[in-house]
């Protein structure tokens, strides 16, 4: 029989981390529609500043119909000064129309990235200079401005400061308010020693005192990053986007040459075409509708992320959310809150609780984990204290999972049992059966069992409990419905590791894992040809967050996974991959949409208009004009108003992303050529007309 001696305080749970809907109403960013009014009228002056051609020349589709325009315009004005000709509508009313396109598109990219700039605005203001007091290496402190920090700095920071820079707690525990970051109000623990350690520059301190290692540079801070971020300025094409770009490039070429070599077979047949017609012709049948929303469709997908409070550090990540089949999550701090705490202390038989109670605490004097401290927390009494004059301490390690000191006449460990039983092996012993009863049970009911032992001796075990975060289960399920397995990896033991699992509800779960476990699992489910997520929080999870094609960090999680991973959480919530996800699904089939209706579109238009062009030359070409157009001057005018109107009428789809119903792969391909496709085929036959009777009917040319 055990006998608990002492009960640990409840742990208490720290307001970070709560998952579910709540992220939308806490974002820390004035969120507004995409569509609203002052993001619109903003857009509208840029896509001007956006004709600048250095700018433009990035967009090989747009870039043509710009350079066509500026042909088109030159033309125009000749005429118009040249007394000796009638002012040519049709040729005005088309080169209007020619900059409208680019107009168009420069407008959509600019109402992307409307939301993103207001908000990098507001987040500029968070970024205040304070002052920093450094610690230096004799203790003293010197006052410096938080723009002249080096990485290394040790700054103290007391309740009621500005954190001066981004950093990891070296010394302390304190309560810190976030909200300026996060948008969350509560405030978050942050202690040395465990996976909690990270602070953010121009975040507070709301009570106790802190002393901070700077990690980052003045201007490369996560803020900068944050608002880098938001503001679009890091963003770079992803490699789809690239493949999809020299498509479109490689298509206007190809046309470009079959104008070009339209000519002489027109001049031949005694129907030679003005330069206008030509320029028409050709931007007409280039990808325009794709082409100029291509980018405000990345830009967008990227927003959503930003208003789901999901920092996404690179595009491709946001792809890969899209397709990505497997989850990894870490357990503690992750699925868990992260604050395990030492709750009771069960000797072996026959010995003296005195004697664990006093090894608990001998063994964690020193150790600066959250665990530790708590242990100490539970086991200390100053009263008996005892000297630890010449010992050598061993701090915990991920690899070792065992912490202890060496004293000068004994060796204390405490640890995960696996790890206490290879300690044994030197003595040839084993833990005792009725000791592997109480681990059973502690882990049985998803407590984490440490075995302390003191050399040959097992003396007993540290029982230290987590909460799982609410709401895990059912989020699981929603991901289960998505199509993605979940597996949680931890570095406990496999029995406690399955209590936790079946509590949160995941697929499956791997026990023991090193950090090179962690990452060799991710490195297997990529082999099988499987895109990965992973979730974690701890600097062990680091290897694992820069490994996996999806790396979400949580925010409460260390600087070094932070770094790690491709995206940060700010409201981590190990279930976001579901947004992620969606998201990313959304993205792809939303470019995938407009690409086809794009394409048809252009396939259309070039049975439009050809009939149109040689109707004078081949009057029997008329059975072609299946649309009846009116003149040849008004379906080209058509199709020009058509074609630009298009990119206007598609920016809601563009930057909304197409409605996302739980479908396959294939059946959602099928939906879309379908809809798309057919739909870019018929609606210019459509369209066109219709332009084509207005400007008839007015007797515009
Ligand atoms: N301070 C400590 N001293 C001794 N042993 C510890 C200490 N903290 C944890 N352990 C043991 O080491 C194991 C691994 O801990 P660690 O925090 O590295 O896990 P992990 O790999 O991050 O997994 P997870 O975070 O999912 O639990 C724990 O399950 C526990 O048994
Ligand atoms: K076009
Ligand atoms: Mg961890």
């Amino acid at each position: 029989m055990t006998t608990t001696i002492a009960t640990g305080p409840e742990p208490t749970r720290p307001p970070e981390g709560q998952p579910g809907s709540g992220a939308r109403d806490r974002h820390p960013l004035p969120t507004r529609s995409i569509f609203d009014r002052a993001i619109l009228g903003r857009a509208a002056g840029e896509a001007f500043a956006k004709l600048d051609p250095r700018t433009l020349a990035r967009n090989p589709v747009m870039f043509v119909v710009e350079v066509g325009a500026v042909l088109t315009t030159v033309l125009w004005v000749r005429d118009v000064l040249d007394a000796g000709s009638e002012p040519n509508t049709f040729a005005g009313l088309v080169t209007a129309w020619l900059w409208f396109t680019v107009l168009f598109a420069n407008f959509a990219e600019a109402v992307a990235e409307g939301r993103g700039k207001a908000q990098a605005a507001t987040l500029r203001r968070t970024r205040s200079e304070t002052m920093a007091r450094v610690r230096g290496a004799d203790g003293t402190i010197e006052e410096r401005p938080s723009t002249a920090l080096v990485v290394g700095d040790e700054c103290v920071v007391t309740a009621g400061e500005v954190i001066p820079g981004d950093g990891d707690v070296v010394e302390g525990i304190a309560t810190v308010d976030e909200s300026a970051i996060t948008g969350e109000s509560a405030p978050v623990i942050r202690e040395s020693g465990g996976d909690r350690s990270a602070v953010t520059g121009g975040t507070r301190v709301l009570s106790d005192e802190i002393v901070v290692r700077i990690t980052a540079e003045p201007g490369a801070t996560f803020l900068d990053r944050m608002i880098a971020l938001v503001e679009g300025s890091a963003r770079q094409k992803t490699p789809n986007e690239i493949a999809l770009s020299i498509l479109l490039a490689g298509l206007t070429l190809i046309f470009l040459l079959a104008i070009v070599a339209l000519q002489p077979f027109a001049i031949y047949s005694g129907d030679e075409q003005t330069l206008i017609v030509l320029v028409a012709l050709l931007v007409c049948l280039i990808p325009t509708t794709i082409g100029g929303l291509l980018s405000a469709i990345g830009i967008a997908g990227m927003d959503r992320l930003v208003q789901r409070n999901v920092l996404a550090m690179s595009g491709r990540a946001v792809e890969a959310g899209g397709d990505c089949s497997t989850l990894l999550l870490d357990k503690t701090g992750t699925i868990t809150f992260g604050n395990r705490r030492a709750t009771g202390l069960h000797p072996a038989h026959g010995v003296d609780p005195a004697r664990l109670r006093e090894a608990a605490l001998l063994s964690s004097l020193a150790d600066e984990t959250p665990e530790g401290r708590s242990i100490v927390e539970l086991a200390g009494d100053d009263a008996t204290r005892p000297g630890t004059t010449g010992a050598d301490f061993v701090e915990f390690s991920a690899s070792t999972r065992m912490s202890g000191i060496d004293l000068a006449d004994r060796s204390i460990r405490k640890g995960a049992s696996d790890a206490v039983a290879r300690w044994l092996d030197q003595y040839e012993q084993r833990i005792p059966d009725e000791v592997v009863t109480t681990t059973s049970r502690i882990s049985d009911d998803g407590g984490t069992p440490l075995v302390v032992v003191e050399d040959a001796t097992v003396l007993g075990v540290v029982a230290l409990t987590d909460v799982v975060k609410p709401g895990m289960r059912e989020r699981f399920e929603e991901l289960r419905a998505l199509g993605i397995r979940t597996v949680m990896i931890t570095g406990d033991n496999p029995r406690t590791a399955k209590a936790i699992a079946a509590e949160a509800g995941v697929d499956d779960f791997l026990a023991e894992a090193t950090p090179e476990d962690k990452m060799a699992l991710i490195r297997e489910e990529q082999q099988g040809g499987n895109l990965v997520a992973m979730t974690g929080d701890g600097t062990n999870d680091a290897p694992a967050l820069a490994q996996a094609d999806v790396g979400v960090a949580m925010n409460t999680g260390t600087q070094a996974a932070k770094e790690a991973g491709n995206m940060v959480d700010l409201d981590s919530d190990p279930t976001k991959l579901i947004e992620i996800v969606q998201i990313g699904k959304q993205l792809l089939i939303t470019r995938g949409a407009l690409t086809t209706f794009s394409i048809a579109n252009d396939v259309a238009k070039y049975f439009a208009i050809i009939p149109a062009m040689f109707i004078v030359a081949y009057p029997q070409l008329d059975e072609l004009n299946v649309m009846g157009l009116d003149s040849p001057e008004s379906a080209i005018l058509s199709a020009v108003v058509f074609n630009a109107l298009a990119i206007v009428a598609l920016i809601p789809l563009a930057l909304r992303g197409v409605h996302l119903q739980a479908a396959t792969a294939s059946e959602v391909l099928r939906r879309n050529l379908l809809i798309y496709g057919l739909g870019g085929l018929v609606t210019p036959f459509i369209g066109i007309t219709l332009i084509d009777l207005v400007i008839s009917t007015l007797g515009i040319v």
